[in-house]
């Protein structure tokens, strides 16, 4: 049996626009993420899927319906909780990236941290940490004009991860990208999802990502149409594995960081 949803959102109703030009975006969805499972948000163009991710993602607020992140209440909150709830909560992955290119990619990541109040020593291991999860341990002080398309998703990526937030949306993330690295990325995105028992969703046109997703959401006119769930295991590339702790579920941050130096 599933665990409790990390998030859940109900009959989210989403109206847009004013007078002739209202419209219903979103009509009624039904949502939930687990965590572990990469899930992919697929649907035609002005289906509503960035609008639910906006919603999800606590940067839009629903016309109606409930949202549930960790067990709290999102709706009806005033801006500083929201902000609150999102970095606690949250993590994003944007199509363009979203870099500061006058920043190292460690630093990318660091800023990410230091927003988060973490400790200054904290934030560079946590920032080094992540992006060598995804691969770029050797790229730590390059700056995004000298990475490719795809490692600069991947410091985007290291960004939204180190924090270690149980939810993580991404928007169109392989949409600039060739079809390897964008392979390359949804792969990734899966092994962040299932690693760290990270719920991680993933709006998305391409359907050749499909292979790489636990569960596929089809919107279609402001409703889900459809799901489908994968049951093939994917296998998690060597260099992305970790210990576990001994029960089975990932260990944290800092209970990683106590063996690392025991
Ligand atoms: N600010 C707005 N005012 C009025 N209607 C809007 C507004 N933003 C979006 N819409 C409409 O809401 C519906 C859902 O839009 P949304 O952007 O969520 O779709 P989408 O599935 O993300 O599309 P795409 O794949 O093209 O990005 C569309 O009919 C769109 O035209």
């Amino acid at each position: 049996m599933r665990a409790f949803p990390i998030l859940e959102a109900r009959q989210i109703v989403k109206e847009l626009g004013q007078g002739e030009g209202k419209v219903q975006a979103l009509k009624g969805v039904d949502l939930a993420l687990y965590e572990g499972e990469f899930t992919l948000l697929m649907g035609p163009s002005g289906s509503g899927k960035t609008t639910l991710l906006s919603i999800l993602g606590c940067l839009l607020t629903p016309t109606s319906g409930t949202l549930t992140l960790g067990g709290e209440a999102v709706v009806h909150r005033s801006a500083e909780d929201l902000a609150d709830l999102r970095r606690r909560h949250l993590g994003f992955i944007f199509q363009s990236y979203n870099l500061f290119p006058t920043l190292s990619a460690l630093d990318n990541v660091r800023l990410g941290l230091d927003v988060r109040g973490f400790p200054s020593r904290e934030c560079k291991e946590r920032a080094a940490e992540a992006l060598i999860e995804v691969g770029l341990g050797h790229r730590l002080k390059a700056y995004p004009g000298t990475l490719s398309g795809g490692e600069k998703q991947r410091v985007a990526i290291a960004r939204a991860i180190a924090p270690e937030p149980p939810v993580i949306l991404a928007d169109e993330p392989t949409a600039a990208l060739d079809t390897e690295n964008g392979h390359a990325i949804m792969e990734l995105l899966s092994c962040v999802a299932r690693k760290n028992g990270r719920a991680v969703l993933a709006v998305t046109h391409d359907p050749r990502t499909i292979p790489f997703a636990d569960r596929v959401i089809e919107i279609e006119d402001g409703i889900i149409s459809g799901e489908r769930k994968k049951h093939a295991a994917t296998v998690i590339p060597a260099r992305l594995r970790q210990p576990q702790a001994a029960h089975g579920t990932p260990a944290p941050y800092q209970e990683r960081k106590r063996q690392a130096h025991a």
